[in-house]
């Protein structure tokens, strides 16, 4: 029997509207995500991967078209009832490393608090697996960006998601420390966890295991 895939998008437009009249930011888009491996949505600014992400990350519903996740209809569910499906399943990891994290908390607070969400401890090693050993007693604020961008992604594991869904990951960092979150994200898929990014980062698209390309809302490739 075939896998069911992780989500498969039939037909799916999002509208928004706006004071100036409806805003198409993506139409008849038709793609599957795997249970495993690395997924990019990639394309110019504006042809709607942020959009799609929030999609699948529940935040937002299609307004037309079906999403699938698990093969279940996303689209029938209450909003408590796409609450409570996100929290299970779903970690976001968004641009800014700040947004990700809770400033106020150390390195291992954040992910102790994250581990909580699951109802698990962190793992002993994910210091050292992040490339950010000793740093548990830090204020997440002595992290830079690129290694606090790497703990979002720790702390992303820590809550034992369904996918972990990032947004534009690298796009506030140097090369240096892209290319580090850009092994994390490999390493993350290897092990089983999938991974959807919405990213224009060349580098990023050539590690994906598979890209949906974007334009002007529709899936050029
Ligand atoms: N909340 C909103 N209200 C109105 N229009 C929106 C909203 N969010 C996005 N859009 C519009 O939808 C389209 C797709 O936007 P989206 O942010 O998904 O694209 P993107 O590919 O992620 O772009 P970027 O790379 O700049 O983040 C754009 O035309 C955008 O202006």
């Amino acid at each position: 029997m075939a896998e069911t895939a992780l989500y498969e998008l039939r037909g799916v437009g999002v509208d928004y509207r706006t004071p100036a009249g409806v805003v198409q930011a993506v139409r008849g888009v038709d793609f599957d995500v795997a249970g495993a491996g690395m997924t990019v949505l990639s394309g110019p600014s504006g042809s709607g991967k942020s959009t799609l992400l929030r999609v699948l990350g529940l935040i937002d519903r299609a307004t037309a078209g079906t999403v699938l996740m698990d093969g279940r209809d996303v689209g029938g569910l209450t909003h408590r009832g796409r609450r409570a499906l996100r929290r299970e399943r779903v970690a976001m990891v968004f641009q800014a490393p700040p947004d990700n994290l809770i400033g106020h908390l150390t390195v291992g607070g954040n992910l102790r608090a994250a581990a909580q969400s699951a109802g698990t401890e962190p793992d002993e090693g994910i210091l050292d697996w992040l490339g950010i050993p000793g740093t548990a007693g830090w204020r997440v604020g002595a992290l830079s960006g690129g290694q606090q961008q790497r703990l979002a992604f720790g702390c992303a594991l820590a809550r034992n998601p369904a996918v972990v869904l990032a947004d534009e990951p690298t796009s506030q960092l140097d090369a240096a420390s892209a290319g580090l979150v850009l092994d994390v994200l490999g390493r993350l898929a290897a092990r089983g966890v999938p991974v959807v990014a919405a990213s224009h980062d060349p580098e990023l698209v050539e590690r994906a295991d598979r890209v949906v390309r974007l334009r002007e809302g529709e899936v050029v490739g």
